[in-house]
């Protein structure tokens, strides 16, 4: 709860590698708060259409195809799964071929109008209050958020840690890819390279995930339940 009794909500957008999941996922466990990975929803949207052939190109039956789709979030940090129409896909949206795709769905703006509805309605139902990332939350999902927070890292280090993570597994070529072009496609439909007004700039490139988690919760104290 904020002081006004309203639920809290913790917007962080910012580009790829920046550290926004893990830092948003590690914020809702200290504060018991849920949390919502809006670009896992845009994996799942990309992971049903490449399932289901469809052409990507084809920009209405894209957005007519997940309109019709189901999404099962699991808003605990600890889980964070997702569905979609029953099908678990939490580790299959990860995949190399899901994440070369996804700014071509995600550049889709009535998918974006299909998905930024949903994200609303899962904030509105969240009891407890929630942390939500991704690149349009500060700015078009929740503007009203309590707390609002640009992560940002140095380039270098995005990369550094994309390739840590994924190892062996991936090119050099295809990580750059996945951080560096991802960024520049999705930046055409949404705003993360500039913290609007009110948004509070985090950098992260020589910051530890600890240290990044306690600087928005130190952010968020002055809504959180302990405050009221
Ligand atoms: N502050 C940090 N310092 C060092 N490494 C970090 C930090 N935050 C996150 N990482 C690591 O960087 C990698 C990318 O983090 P994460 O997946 O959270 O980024 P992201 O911004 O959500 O990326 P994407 O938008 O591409 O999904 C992970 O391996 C994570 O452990
Ligand atoms: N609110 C959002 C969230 C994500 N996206 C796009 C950007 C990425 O290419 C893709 C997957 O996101 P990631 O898992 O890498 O954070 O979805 C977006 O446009 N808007």
């Amino acid at each position: 709860m904020s002081g006004s009794g309203e639920r809290l909500v913790v917007a962080i957008d910012g580009p790829s590698g920046s550290g926004k999941s893990s830092t948003a996922r590690g914020v809702a466990e200290r504060l018991g708060l849920d949390y919502l990975d809006t670009g896992a929803m845009y994996r799942a949207a990309t992971w049903l259409a490449l399932h289901e052939q469809v052409d990507r190109t084809d920009r209405h039956r894209v957005s007519e195809l997940v309109a019709r789709a189901r999404f099962g979030i699991d808003l605990d940090p600890r889980t964070a799964t997702i569905a979609v129409d029953g099908v678990d896909v939490t580790t299959a949206i990860r995949e190399p071929a899901v994440s070369a795709a996804v700014s071509s769905v995600a550049t889709n703006l009535e998918v974006r109008h299909d998905l930024v509805a949903r994200q609303q309605a899962l904030i509105a139902d969240s009891s407890r209050g929630i942390v939500v990332e991704g690149r349009d939350i500060t700015t078009v999902v929740a503007p009203d958020a309590q707390v609002r927070v640009l992560l940002v890292a140095d380039p270098a280090a995005r990369v550094a840690r994309r390739r840590a993570e994924l190892g062996e597994t991936v090119t050099a070529d295809d990580v750059t890819d996945q951080v560096i072009r991802r960024d520049a496609d999705d930046s055409t439909v949404a705003a993360f390279t500039e913290a609007a007004p009110g948004v509070t700039v985090v950098d992260s490139t020589h910051a530890g995930l600890d240290e990044v988690i306690g600087r928005i919760c130190t952010l968020a104290e002055p809504y959180a339940p302990s405050a009221t």
